[in-house]
C-alpha cells in the first residue's frame, strides 16, 4: 500500500508565531524558556497538521535555519564562535546573528563578532548560514536536538522521520575559507553521520530522510565518487536511509543515486516527471521510491487527475515500494488557504498552501489505494477549478500580448555606449568622487507597520496614511542631509515589501494576507501571486519620489524593483514561460521608469536582487536564462536619455561566473555586496575589466554590528586597488530596513567620514 511522508513543514508558524517569539527573546522581552516552549507548541501543532501523512519529519524544525542546526548537531562551528562560555542557545543565535562589540567613543567594532555568512538556499529566496570549513578541523557529536524533537514526535504518538542534510550537500554548502578540499573532510565527517544514524536508530527512529539537493547539479567526478564512499558507509548502519533529492532532475546523476546502497530515494516528480521511469528501471527491486508529486515551491492547485494518470501504473508496479510526497520541504510556501478569507473564491480556488498541499497527497494516495470512484467528487472539483483557472479572461489580456509582440531588442538600447553617458551624467549630477549613496530602504520602524496595519484594517484614511508616509520621507530625507550624503533616497517608507508592493500594483498580480515564507531567521517574505497577463493601470512610485525630490537640491533617486526579481520572488504562473511572464512585467515597469524620468529624477535605481538566485541549478542551462534576464531588465531600462543614470543592486557577492551578463545589463552603477568577502569579488570586476561604475557595500546590514571608519576606508582601499577611484562609490550593502535608526545613525556618519578621508587621501 502506498505511504505518505513529508520532507518538512513551514515553521514560521501560520500567524508568524516563531518570528514574534524570536524577536521578543532577542529584545530582551521573553526568557528562553518562555521561547523554547512556543518552539515546542509550533512543532506539536505542525505535527497535529500532519497527523495523515503515515511518517512526518522531525528535525525540520528550526529556531533559525536548518544547516545552522546540522553545524550545531556535527559539533562544527567556526573557531571565532569556540570557547563561548554561555547558553548554547545564546552561542547559537551569535553565529546566526553576529554581535557587535561595546561601542566605545573613538573604537569600531573591532572586537565584535562577524555573523555566519548567510547565502541563498540553492534557487529559493530562503537564505541558510554558511559552514565554514578549515583544514585538518574535527567534528563531534551534539544529537541532543534530534533527539528532543524525536521525543516529542513519539510523545505525540506520531511515526516520526528524522530529516538531516547529508554530508556531501553539507560539505558543498559550506566555504573552505583557508582555500582547503572540503572532500578531505568527509571520512572524519561520516563518523560523526555513522553515530548519528545509529543514535537515532536507537531512540526509535526506523527511517531517517538525508537531504541530498546536491545531485540535481552537476558534480565533478570527485564528488561523484564521494557519493559512493560515503553511502558505502551510511548505509551500513541501524536506520534505513531515505535519501531525498529535490529542485530538480537528477539527469547524468541518476545512475549514482539508484546504485547507492540505501533503503530508499526521493525524486522530485514535478521537476523530472520523465526520470520516474529511468530511475524505477535503474533502482534495484528492494528498494522504496518516493515520488514528490505536489509542488512544494509553488501554490498552485495540483493537477490530481493527470497526476493519477501517469501514477497508478507507477504504483501497480511498486505496491508498497512507492511512497509519495511533496516534491521539497513544504518550507517554501505559506501555511493555510483557509485564512485567506479576502481573496477571491474564484482565484482561492485555484491554490493550495502548506496545509491544502497535503490534502492533496491524501487524496492521490487514497485514490491510489481504494480507486479513483472513492475520491469522485474531489477529483470532479478539482478538475473544474483548473479549467475555471484556464479558461478564465482575467488569466489572458490580449492587450498585453499584442504589446509584446511589438517588443524588438531596440528599447534594450541606451542612446550611447557607458563612457559618453557618464561624461553627461557627470555634468549634470556633480557629484564629488567616492560619491555616498545607500541602496533605498531606510528603517521600517514598528510606527511606519503599524500605520500601514491600521489603514489595511479601515481604521485610518488613505489620505492620513499618505500623509504619515509621507513625512516619513520627509524624515529620511532630513536625516540623509544631515548625514551628508551625496545621493539621496526616498527610504520605502510606503512600501511592505520590494516586490509585494509593486505586485499589488500591478494588474494579473493578487496577494495574500498571511500568506509568509521564512526568508532568513526571523525574517519573512509574502510572494504575491502573479497569476494573469500583466499591465500597470498607473504610475506607481512617482508621487512618492517627486514628493522626495521636492525637498532636496540633491540628486534623489528613483527606486524600482526589477522584472527578474519580480519574477524570482513572485509566486508566478505556471502556464507559460518564465520569460514571458518576465517581459511582461519588462514592459510595465519600464513605464514607469519613464515616469519617474518625466518627473526629474535624474537617478533611477532598479534591484535586481534575485537575479542571481533565479540561474537554474544546472550551468547548463544558465546561457539561456541569463539572455533572456538581461534582455528584460535593458527593456525596463533602455528607454531613459543618457542623462538619467541608471543604477541596479544586487544582494550576495557571487557573480564572478556572470559578470559578462551582469556588464550587459549596462546599468550606469552597480551596487553589490562584498564586504562579507573583504571585497576579493572585484578581483573578478577587475579581471574581467568591468566598464562601469561600482558601489561596493562596504558594511554588512543584516548584523546589527556597527562598522568602524577605519575598517570602511580600508575596505575601500582594497577596492581602490581593484577598481579605477573614480569609477567607485560608497554604500552599504543592502537596504537598511530591517535596521534601527539608532544603528543606521552611527553607521552611515562612519560611512560618510570614509567617504570624506577617502576623498582627502586618495581624491
Ligand atoms: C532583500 N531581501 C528580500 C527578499 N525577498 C523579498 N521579497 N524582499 C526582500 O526585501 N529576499 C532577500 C532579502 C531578504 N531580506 C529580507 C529583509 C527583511 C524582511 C522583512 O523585514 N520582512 C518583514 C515583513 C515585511 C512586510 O511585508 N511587512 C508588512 C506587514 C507588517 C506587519 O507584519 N504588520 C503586523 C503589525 C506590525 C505592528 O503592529 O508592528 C501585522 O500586520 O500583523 C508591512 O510592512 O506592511 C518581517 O517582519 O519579517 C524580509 C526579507
Ligand atoms: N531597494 C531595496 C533593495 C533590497 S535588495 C532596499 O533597499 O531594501
Ligand atoms: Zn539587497
Amino acid at each position: 500500500m502506498t505511504r505518505t511522508h513529508n520532507l518538512g513543514f513551514p515553521r514560521i508558524g501560520a500567524r508568524r508565531e516563531l518570528k514574534f517569539a524570536l524577536e521578543a527573546y532577542w529584545q530582551g522581552r521573553s526568557s528562553a524558556a518562555e521561547l523554547n516552549t512556543q518552539a515546542a507548541l509550533l512543532r506539536e501543532r505542525h505535527w497535529a497538521a500532519q497527523a495523515a501523512v503515515d511518517l512526518v519529519p522531525v528535525g525540520d524544525f528550526s529556531l533559525y535555519d536548518q544547516v545552522l542546526d546540522m553545524s550545531f548537531t556535527l559539533g562544527h562551528l567556526p573557531q571565532r564562535f569556540q570557547g563561548f562560555d554561555g547558553p548554547e542557545l545564546d552561542n547559537y543565535f551569535r553565529v546566526a546573528r553576529g554581535r557587535s562589540a561595546p561601542q566605545v567613543a573613538g573604537h569600531g567594532a573591532c572586537c565584535g563578532v562577524a555573523a555566519g555568512e548567510m547565502t541563498k538556499w540553492f534557487d529559493s529566496n530562503y537564505h541558510y548560514i554558511v559552514p565554514e570549513f578549515r583544514a585538518g578541523q574535527t567534528f563531534h557529536l551534539d544529537a541532543s536536538r534530534l533527539l528532543q524533537q524525536l521525543a516529542e514526535a513519539q510523545a505525540q504518538g506520531r511515526h516520526a522521520k528524522p530529516v538531516l542534510i547529508g554530508p556531501l550537500t553539507y560539505l558543498a554548502l559550506g566555504k573552505a575559507k583557508d582555500g582547503s578540499e572540503r572532500l578531505d573532510l568527509l571520512s572524519p565527517l561520516l563518523a560523526v553521520y555513522a553515530e548519528l544514524l545509529d543514535t537515532l536508530a536507537a531512540h526509535g527512529a526506523r527511517w531517517v530522510q538525508i537531504d541530498e539537493p546536491l545531485l540535481a547539479t552537476e558534480l565533478d567526478p570527485g564528488w561523484a565518487q564521494a557519493y559512493r564512499d560515503a553511502y558505502a558507509v551510511l548505509g551500513t548502519r541501524r536506520a534505513q536511509l531515505l535519501v531525498a533529492t529535490y529542485f530538480g532532475p537528477l539527469r547524468e546523476n541518476l545512475p549514482l543515486l539508484a546504485e547507492l546502497p540505501v533503503q530508499g530515494v526521493h525524486l522530485d516528480a514535478v521537476n523530472a516527471r520523465d526520470e520516474v521511469a529511468p530511475l524505477l528501471a535503474a533502482l534495484p527491486g528492494d528498494r522504496v521510491l518516493s515520488l514528490g508529486v505536489i509542488n512544494g515551491r509553488n501554490i498552485w492547485l495540483t493537477d490530481l487527475n493527470a497526476t493519477l494518470d501517469w501514477l497508478e501504473p507507477v504504483a501497480r508496479q511498486l505496491g508498497e515500494r512507492l511512497w509519495l510526497a511533496p516534491s521539497c520541504s513544504l518550507l517554501h510556501v505559506p501555511v493555510d488557504l483557509a485564512q485567506e478569507q479576502q481573496l477571491d473564491a474564484e482565484l482561492r480556488s485555484w491554490l493550495a498552501f502548506a496545509l491544502q498541499k497535503l490534502d492533496e497527497l491524501a487524496l492521490l494516495a487514497r485514490a491510489l489505494r481504494e480507486g479513483r470512484a472513492a475520491v469522485q467528487a474531489e477529483l470532479a472539483a478539482n478538475a473544474a477549478a483548473l479549467a475555471g483557472r484556464r479558461a478564465s479572461p482575467r488569466v489572458h489580456n490580449p492587450a498585453v500580448a499584442q504589446a509584446l509582440a511589438r517588443v524588438d531588442a531596440r528599447l534594450g538600447q541606451r542612446p550611447s555606449p557607458h563612457a559618453q553617458r557618464a561624461a553627461t551624467q557627470a555634468a549634470r549630477l556633480q557629484l564629488p568622487a567616492f560619491p555616498t549613496t545607500t541602496i533605498g530602504s531606510f528603517p521600517q520602524t514598528a510606527e511606519i507597520r503599524q500605520a500601514r496595519s491600521r489603514f489595511k484594517a479601515g481604521e485610518v484614511t488613505a489620505a492620513a496614511y499618505d500623509d504619515a508616509m509621507r513625512r516619513e520621507i520627509a524624515h529620511c530625507v532630513k536625516a540623509q542631509e544631515t548625514l551628508g550624503l551625496d545621493v539621496l533616497v526616498h527610504g520605502e517608507a510606503e512600501r511592505n515589501d520590494m516586490v509585494e508592493y509593486f505586485g499589488e500594483q500591478l494588474v494579473g498580480y493578487a496577494f495574500s494576507q498571511f500568506g509568509w515564507v521564512q526568508s532568513y531567521g526571523s525574517r519573512c517574505v509574502k510572494p504575491p501571486l502573479l497569476f494573469g497577463d500583466i499591465s500597470r493601470p498607473r504610475p506607481i512610485t512617482v508621487a512618492w519620489s517627486r514628493h522626495a525630490q521636492s525637498l532636496t537640491e540633491r540628486p534623489m533617486k528613483g527606486m524600482l524593483t526589477g522584472p527578474v526579481t519580480m519574477l524570482n520572488w513572485s509566486f508566478v504562473r505556471d502556464d507559460q514561460p518564465r520569460a514571458i511572464t518576465c517581459r511582461q512585467l519588462a514592459l510595465a515597469l519600464r513605464e514607469e521608469v519613464l515616469d519617474l524620468e518625466r518627473a526629474g529624477l535624474p537617478i533611477i535605481q532598479i534591484d535586481e536582487a534575485a537575479l542571481r538566485e533565479g540561474l537554474p541549478l544546472r550551468r547548463a542551462q544558465w546561457g539561456d536564462y541569463l539572455d533572456w534576464a538581461v534582455a528584460c531588465f535593458r527593456l525596463m531600462a533602455g528607454g531613459v536619455a543618457d542623462a538619467t543614470q541608471i543604477h541596479t543592486h544586487m544582494c550576495y557577492s557571487e557573480f564572478s561566473d556572470i559578470l559578462p551578463a551582469i556588464a550587459a545589463m549596462d546599468a550606469d552603477v552597480i551596487t553589490i555586496e562584498t564586504s562579507r568577502s573583504d571585497m576579493a569579488l572585484l578581483d573578478a570586476f577587475r579581471s574581467f575589466r568591468y566598464p562601469n561604475q561600482i558601489g561596493p557595500g562596504v558594511y554588512d546590514i543584516h548584523s546589527p554590528n556597527i562598522p568602524s571608519q577605519a575598517d570602511i576606508v580600508t575596505l575601500m582601499k582594497r577596492a581602490a586597488e581593484r577598481v579605477p577611484a573614480e569609477r567607485l562609490w560608497v554604500n552599504p550593502d543592502c537596504g537598511l530596513k530591517t535596521r534601527q535608526w539608532a544603528e543606521v545613525t552611527p553607521a552611515l556618519q562612519r560611512m560618510v567620514a570614509a567617504a570624506r578621508q577617502l576623498r582627502a587621501e586618495l581624491g
